[in-house]
């Protein structure tokens, strides 16, 4: 007899990588799970139910949640049926820019976003998965999760307060038979960057020095356009790593799904220290620009692939 579906809860569903997610998993052709996509603006819900198709009202339903407000978060559990078996943690924003030009309320929405609302998320479903002693709770974190990007400070910031929280939560729910996997994608093509870009030319950054402000718009903004094209994934290549992760029988604490990107996450591997990374950042950003070209397009063709796998399997 087929197992019954799995109910899976996912935050941030109006686009990207939270949208695909939600159309793939609702049109698994075993029909294995039961998909609640949530989204803050019920507004925006118009892609995301052309997308899902039959599947809609069957297999997804879709549901209002700020990750942001308590009341929501509370109100969309209490309108579930049944118990959410998975957690997927998708909802963020990023933050770019010379840190002197941001204002300090920028970056707590960063924090009250990223972190705190995966915090609330998870803490209003724990005392159910832990009674019933069985969850999965997934978190799309990100490559700056394990290390910083120059002029991503307090985005960088936010997802290695995720990972850091995570993985001592990860110790005390393996007693209660509850996984936690975080997905550290790479740069993906979805409306991420664009409102970045957009973030970016509405910004003035006060206060910046002319210097720094030549910085980050010559040389970073051109160059992290060049990864976004080098490197940069589909949502779709993300989500089949999310969808492995959840069907695993013994899910990983941590995954990479993107394995041209690796030889950068290396650096900082190898090399405990974080010197090799700072340093070789440094300098193919303000130094070897023209370094910097030949070797995006060394991680585009696959030639500096690494051969070390992340996927390891929990503990
Ligand atoms: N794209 C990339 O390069 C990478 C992205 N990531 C991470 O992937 C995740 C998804 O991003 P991605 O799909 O790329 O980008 P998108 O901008 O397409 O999606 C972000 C989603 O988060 C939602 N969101 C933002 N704030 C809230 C909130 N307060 N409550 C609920 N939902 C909210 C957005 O909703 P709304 O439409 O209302 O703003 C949107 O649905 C993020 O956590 C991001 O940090 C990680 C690595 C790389
Ligand atoms: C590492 C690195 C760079 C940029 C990396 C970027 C821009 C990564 C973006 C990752 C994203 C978008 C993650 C989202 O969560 C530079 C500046 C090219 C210099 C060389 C080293």
């Amino acid at each position: 007899m087929a197992a019954a579906p799995r109910t899976v809860l996912i935050s941030g569903c109006s686009s990207g990588i939270g949208l695909e997610l939600a159309v793939q998993l609702a049109r698994d052709p075993r029909q294995r799970y039961k998909v609640v996509a949530t989204m803050r603006d019920l507004g925006k819900k118009g892609p995301l139910e052309a997308a899902a198709g039959e599947a809609l009202g069957q297999t997804l339903t879709v549901a209002q949640l700020d990750v942001c407000s308590d009341e929501s978060v509370a109100q969309c559990l209490s309108s579930i049926q049944g118990e959410v078996d998975v957690l997927v943690n998708n909802a963020g924003v990023g933050l770019v820019g010379p840190l002197e030009g941001i204002s300090t309320a920028a970056m707590q929405n960063v924090f009250d976003t990223n972190f705190f609302g995966t915090v609330r998320l998870v803490k209003a479903v724990l005392p159910a998965m832990k009674r019933r002693r069985q969850g999965h709770i997934v978190v799309v974190s990100s490559v700056m999760g394990l290390q910083g990007v120059v002029f991503n400070d307090i985005y960088a910031a936010s997802k290695f307060a995720l990972e850091g929280f995570f993985e001592s939560l990860a110790i005390q729910l393996l007693q209660f038979n509850i996984f936690i996997s975080l997905v550290e994608p790479g740069p993906v093509i979805t409306e991420f960057e664009g409102k970045l870009l957009a973030q970016v030319s509405a910004a003035e950054f006060p206060g910046t020095d002319p210097e720094t402000l030549c910085y980050f718009r010559d040389l970073y903004l051109p160059a992290s356009r060049d990864l976004f094209r080098s490197v940069g994934q589909s949502p779709q290549d993300v989500v089949q790593a999310i969808v492995k992760v959840i069907n695993s029988s013994r899910p990983p604490l941590r995954r990479q799904p993107n394995v041209r990107y690796s030889p950068l996450t290396m650096l900082k591997a190898v090399h405990p220290s974080g010197r090799l990374y700072v340093l070789s950042s440094h300098r193919l950003l303000f130094r070897w620009p023209r370094l910097l070209n030949l070797g995006l397009r060394c991680l585009a063709c696959g030639c500096l692939r690494s051969q070390v796998s992340p996927d390891s399997p929990h503990p």
